[in-house]
Order: structure tokens, then C-alpha cells, then sequence
């Protein structure tokens, strides 16, 4: 499936394949996926790639400081990554973290949806569609790594995913906290974490914004393993043995069975789905509420 998303924005450095990077922004908290010498670590400006093509899978590093946010910059980037992975026979599996500390992601970025005209809103919202579809949808096996709070859209990411490991810190909460903002889970947010626990449980956690720190996270099945923080890497490795082991075709087309449904309806609405989103952001009393938010984000600090 080619990209479908807008490449408005890109860096020049981005176009280009699997650009050698000088390495994390911050500091690791675990080895690189082969860890052994002569591992090359490619990507772009805010994703890391660790490839170790020798055990079938990557490190893909989150590293969009300070929070993760979601920026259509990044959203890009993220699909160029998971593309090439996905192209390259030598990758059955990727393992999604971050790279900032305490943060996996912040969600959506709000500077993206605030103060901005129709067309960006729409360009936007495609590259979330195309974020989720592309993830939830993948013939690799993907596995989150959580490695700190994970608000909204970046919970949305690691939903999309075939397994979650979560940090063990109460601090990082994880969920779809929409309504906090004054904003709503579009419908195929809300069908991934049903998917994913349940119709009860999301139907409370989406009403009151939940953010579920890990104990709740794995009660509620939001989470698949809760491991302490500095073997959240190591964790998603061992687990990625048992999916590896698994006959490729058999597992892909398992996943497609039971995941196809969910995206069929947003491909369906998909252009419908991106006018409500521009009706709805565009609206005075969300742009209020968005900027509201931002505010108390920015006096927390004060
Ligand atoms: C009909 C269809 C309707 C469709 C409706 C729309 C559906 C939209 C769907 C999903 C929406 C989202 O994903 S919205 C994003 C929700 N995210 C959050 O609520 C998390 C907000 N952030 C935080 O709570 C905290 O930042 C943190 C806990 C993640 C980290 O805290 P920390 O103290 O470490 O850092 P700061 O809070 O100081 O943040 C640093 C810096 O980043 C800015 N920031 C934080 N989050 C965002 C964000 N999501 N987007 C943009 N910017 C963000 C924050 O303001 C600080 O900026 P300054 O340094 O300039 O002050």
C-alpha cells in the first residue's frame, strides 16, 4: 500500500532513505535491539530505527522532544519507518517505544489542531487516519514497549499494536482521555480500545477520560504485561519469540481476520470521517477549550 499521506513539510533529509543518524537524542535506558557491535541505527529526525535484521525485528525510538506529541511532521516520519521495515523481507517484527524519557507520548499534537485553517485540519487528520490504519493493520508483529505516560492519540498508537508492555510507574498512565480536553474519541478510537477491553470498560474509561496507571492498565486488558522500567525493552523482546515462532502467513492472515472489519469502517467514512474532524475542531467552542487546555498544560510549570 503506498503512502497516502501529505508530504507537505518534509525535510529534505527525510526523503532520504534510511539516512544514517548520529544516534538518541536523550540517553537510553536499555541496550540497542542486537546490541552487539556493527548494529547501524538509521531513521530520521524524530524516529530511530535499531534494526537487527539477524533476529527479524527492530527497535522503532519515538524521539520527538519534549512530549512525543503527534505533529504531522512526525506522523510522517513514523509511516516512512514502518514503511521501509515493512518492505524489507529481512523484518517480521517491530518493538514501538520511546526515546524521551518518562514520556511514550503526549497524543495528538495541539498546535496541529488549534488556530489552524480547514485545509491543514484535513492534511492532519488524513495522517492520523493513515497512523492508525497503517499500524493496526501491519504484517509485522508490533509491540509496544511503554516506557512512560501515553495520553489519547499515542494511546490510540499503542492499541493499534499486537501486544503492549508497560512500564511499572504509577506515573505512567495510559488511556483515552478525549473528554478532558472537551473533545471526543472518533468512532474507530473508540472500536480499537473496545477491541482491545471490552465494551463496558471503554465505555466508562472513554466517558470519564481514564488514564489508567499500569496496575488498572493490565486489570482492565489494556496492557498485556506490566514489567518493572528497566526491563520494558527486554520484555517485548522475549515476548516477540513466541509471535516470531508462529508461521508468518498463518499469523498475518489471522490478524487481517480479525482486524479487517474495524478498519473497513473507517475506509468506508474515511473522507466523511475527515469533514466531521474539520467541522468539529474548527468549531469556537473547541478551538476555546483547545487553547484552554494548553494554557493549564504551560501554568502547571508556574
Ligand atoms: C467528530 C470527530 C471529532 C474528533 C475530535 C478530535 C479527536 C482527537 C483525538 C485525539 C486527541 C489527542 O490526542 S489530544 C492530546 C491529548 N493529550 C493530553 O491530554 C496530554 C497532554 N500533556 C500532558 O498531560 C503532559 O504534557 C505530559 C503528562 C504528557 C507530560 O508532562 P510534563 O510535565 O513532562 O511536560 P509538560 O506538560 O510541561 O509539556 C512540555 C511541553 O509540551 C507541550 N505539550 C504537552 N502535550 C502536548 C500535546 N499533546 N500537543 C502539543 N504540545 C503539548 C506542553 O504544553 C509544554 O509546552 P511548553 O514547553 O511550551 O510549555
Amino acid at each position: 500500500m503506498a503512502l497516502a499521506v501529505g508530504i507537505r513539510g518534509l525535510t529534505r533529509s527525510l526523503l532520504r532513505p534510511w539516512v544514517r543518524v548520529p544516534g538518541p537524542a536523550r540517553g537510553r535506558t536499555e541496550p540497542a535491539a542486537g546490541g552487539g557491535d556493527g548494529v547501524r541505527c538509521f531513521g530520521s529526525p524524530r524516529v530511530l530505527v535499531e534494526p537487527d535484521p539477524a533476529a527479524g525485528f527492530a527497535v522503532m525510538k519515538m524521539r520527538n522532544p519534549p512530549v512525543n506529541s503527534l505533529s504531522l511532521e512526525f506522523l510522517t516520519e513514523l509511516l516512512i519507518s514502518l514503511e521501509k521495515l515493512e518492505s524489507d523481507k529481512a523484518f517480521h517484527a517491530i518493538i514501538l517505544t520511546s526515546d524521551c524519557p518518562g514520556i511514550f507520548s503526549a497524543g495528538l499534537d495541539l498546535m496541529e489542531m488549534c488556530g489552524r485553517d480547514p485545509t491543514h485540519y484535513a492534511e492532519y487528520w488524513k495522517a492520523v487516519q493513515e497512523l492508525w490504519l497503517r499500524f493496526y493493520l501491519s504484517h509485522l508483529v508490533v509491540i509496544s514497549a511503554i516506557n512512560g505516560v501515553n495520553a489519547a492519540g499515542g494511546c490510540l498508537l499503542a492499541l493499534s499494536c499486537d501486544y503492549r508492555v508497560l512500564a511499572d510507574n504509577p506515573k505512567y498512565a495510559m488511556g483515552l482521555n478525549e473528554t478532558l480536553l472537551g473533545i471526543i474519541a472518533p468512532f474507530w478510537f473508540k472500536d480499537t480500545l473496545v477491541n482491545t477491553v471490552g465494551h463496558r470498560t471503554a465505555e466508562r474509561a472513554l466517558q470519564l477520560g481514564l488514564l489508567f496507571p499500569p496496575a488498572e492498565a493490565l486489570q482492565v486488558g489494556m496492557v498485556d504485561k506490566v514489567v518493572p522500567e528497566d526491563q520494558v525493552l527486554s520484555a517485548a523482546r522475549s515476548e516477540l519469540a513466541q509471535w516470531l515462532a508462529i508461521p508468518g502467513h498463518a499469523r498475518q492472515l489471522t490478524k487481517s481476520l480479525m482486524r479487517k472489519p474495524t478498519a473497513d469502517r473507517l475506509l468506508k467514512e474515511r473522507d466523511a470521517d475527515i469533514q466531521n474532524f474539520v467541522r468539529f475542531i474548527s468549531r469556537d467552542a473547541i478551538q476555546k477549550a483547545l487553547r484552554v487546555y494548553l494554557e493549564k498544560l504551560k501554568q502547571k510549570k508556574t
